[in-house]
């Protein structure tokens, strides 16, 4: 009786070992694309390739953790840090550098609307990019509506800044980020924003001064060139609490 041979095992695809941190860089290395700490990379990352780099991740998170001489085999607390701490940076934290941006909802502007509109405060969480500790504030957006242009839900706002600010970043940066891409995305006659946040590097540790805030601001299209504009957007702007 003839015996079906055994199909020839499958050649190892050429890329098998390799980590897919390397992947997702090569492909960035290759489309020449800036990956920063601040730069979102989801364009680059394939289908599945999450779970591989959250394991991954997970993986150098226990080497650190092996090198802090912290006894993760006995001591229940810190059993699956790795695994919470790989998590925390790639599906929380640091979401805004992984996932795509939000969808915005545009509406007609219909009334050809112009008037002066303000936002906030909406609260923001990030992490600088020095230290990796956690950036806590508020943001205030003005927007100078275009008449011909549409507009963007209320709510989209908080989910654009909450896309930015979830990388590491710089406060700086990060407001300028925020103000491009709402440009980008409603294309006004004017945007403002006001930051006002708590480092956490200068309070948790380092200086350890804990009520120093940073506050910054970016105008741009009208809010540049009418300081009366500018005036009513500061001064429309409830006072700033401690938070
Ligand atoms: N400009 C700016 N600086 C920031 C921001 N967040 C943190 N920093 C500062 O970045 C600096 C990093 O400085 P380094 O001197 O390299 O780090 P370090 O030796 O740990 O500094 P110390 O915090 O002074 O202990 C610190 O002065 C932080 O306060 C930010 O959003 N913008």
């Amino acid at each position: 009786m003839l015996m079906k041979a055994d199909p020839t095992p499958l050649a190892p695809a050429a890329d098998e070992g390799t980590p897919v941190s390397v992947k997702i860089r090569e492909r960035l290395l290759a489309a020449r694309q800036r990956f920063h700490a601040n730069d979102n990379i989801a364009d680059y990352i394939e289908p599945g390739e999450m779970e591989a780099l959250l394991d991954e991740v997970e993986q150098k998170m226990q080497g650190v953790l092996d090198s802090m001489v912290i006894d993760t085999a006995s001591d229940h607390n810190t059993a699956n840090t790795a695994r919470r701490v790989a998590k925390m940076y790639v599906n929380e934290v640091f979401k805004g550098r992984y996932s795509r941006g939000p969808s915005i909802t545009e509406f007609p502007n219909a009334e050809h609307l112009n008037e002066l509109m303000i936002v906030g405060p909406i609260t923001v969480r990030s992490a600088c990019s020095h230290h990796f500790c956690p950036v806590i504030g508020k943001l205030w957006i003005g927007v100078m509506p275009n008449e011909h242009t549409n507009v963007i839900g209320l709510s989209k706002y908080a989910r654009l800044a909450d896309w930015v600010m979830g990388r590491p970043q710089i406060q700086e940066e990060a407001v300028v980020q925020l103000a491009d891409l709402i440009m980008e995305k409603t294309q006004p006659d004017g945007l403002a924003l006001v930051m006002e946040a708590s480092h956490y590097c200068m309070a948790w540790r380092g200086v350890k001064d804990m009520d120093s805030k940073m506050i910054n601001s970016v105008m741009r299209g009208v809010f540049l060139k009418d300081p009366a504009l500018r005036r009513e957007f500061l001064a429309l702007i409830p006072k700033r609490n401690g938070y």
